[in-house]
């Protein structure tokens, strides 16, 4: 299950806990500066050098659909074969694709990413919950029914979240803790933890949303390139660690085409971040 894995993944006794790289975004700047042209075929060629060079040393990656689409089928074909470079790596794949539509069409990207049959078939993905969380309950159920995981929006690391997320509804609630407080039900009774996560950014700050209850994983990034350093997730999460997968991209992935290099940076922010995680759990 999932659960169990990403539990795995972010425990201090596991060798890759709190694995800093999870990112691999193929940014045009990264293909450049890693010596590859920006096209499907350097594309291919710096996926597969990322998944040799950290595929032993990390639990979890999170390929950012993106970069793959924007090359066309050939990007979507060069997805494929990364997701199934990582996967026969022991390295379970989180898709951060972000999607979010009209119930009869979440279950259409249900198929797609979270059905063992589909060829871009992964182990969890990225959701967005604003048109409304119950619209996702096709990918919910779907990954319920074959052990995967799905990550839904609720404090995004970017500037502009804010003034969406801290948005007070009706009940008075914000429209990010109405989020977390659904994903938080849907998680209840599952134990160690639930298979429904969320993304909660490391730049975000204290914000007073209340994260106890979520049961759940809960993705971070923003650490590094958009600011946000390991000690911002002790503020952010304050008591709430457990569960953290903190997730690092270009300011890792900068350090390549060096398998060493990469190595390196992959290991020195994965110590940065377990001693930050171990700390606020104790
Ligand atoms: O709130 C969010 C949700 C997703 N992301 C994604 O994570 C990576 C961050 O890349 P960096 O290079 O480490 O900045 C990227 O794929 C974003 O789309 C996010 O940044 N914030």
């Amino acid at each position: 299950m999932l659960d169990g894995e990403l539990r795995g993944a972010a425990a201090p006794g596991d060798g890759r806990a709190g694995t800093a790289l999870r990112g691999v975004d193929p940014h045009p700047s990264l293909l450049t500066a890693w010596g590859l042209r920006d096209d499907p075929e350097g594309l291919a060629t710096f996926c597969a050098r990322v998944a040799e060079a950290v595929g032993d040393q990390v639990a979890i990656v999170k390929p950012q659909s993106a970069f793959f689409e924007r090359h066309g089928s050939r990007g979507i074909a060069t997805l494929e074969s990364t997701i199934r470079q990582f996967k026969d790596a022991g390295v379970l794949v989180l898709l951060d694709v972000k999607r979010g539509d009209i119930g009869s069409t979440v279950r259409a990207y249900a198929d797609a990413y979270l059905d063992p049959s589909s060829p871009l078939y992964v182990d969890a993905v990225t959701a967005s919950p604003y048109l409304g969380v119950g619209s996702l309950a096709p990918m919910f159920d779907t990954a319920a029914k074959h052990g995967g995981g799905v990550f839904v929006l609720a404090l995004t690391s970017n500037p502009e979240g804010p003034y969406v997320q801290h948005a007070v509804a009706a009940d008075g609630r914000t429209v990010a803790q109405a989020v977390i407080d659904e994903i938080s039900q849907l998680n209840r009774g599952m134990e160690p933890l639930g298979s429904f996560g969320l993304v909660v950014g490391a730049t975000v700050g204290v914000t007073g949303h209340d994260l106890s209850g979520v049961g759940g994983p809960m993705l971070a990034p923003g650490l590094g390139a958009q600011g946000g350093t390991p000690d911002d997730l002790r503020r952010v999460f304050s008591g709430n660690v457990s569960a953290v997968l903190p997730s690092y991209s270009r300011e890792v992935l900068k350090h390549g085409p060096d398998t060493a290099a990469l190595r390196a940076a992959v290991a020195r922010a994965q110590a940065d971040c377990r001693v930050v995680l171990a700390g606020a759990a104790g």
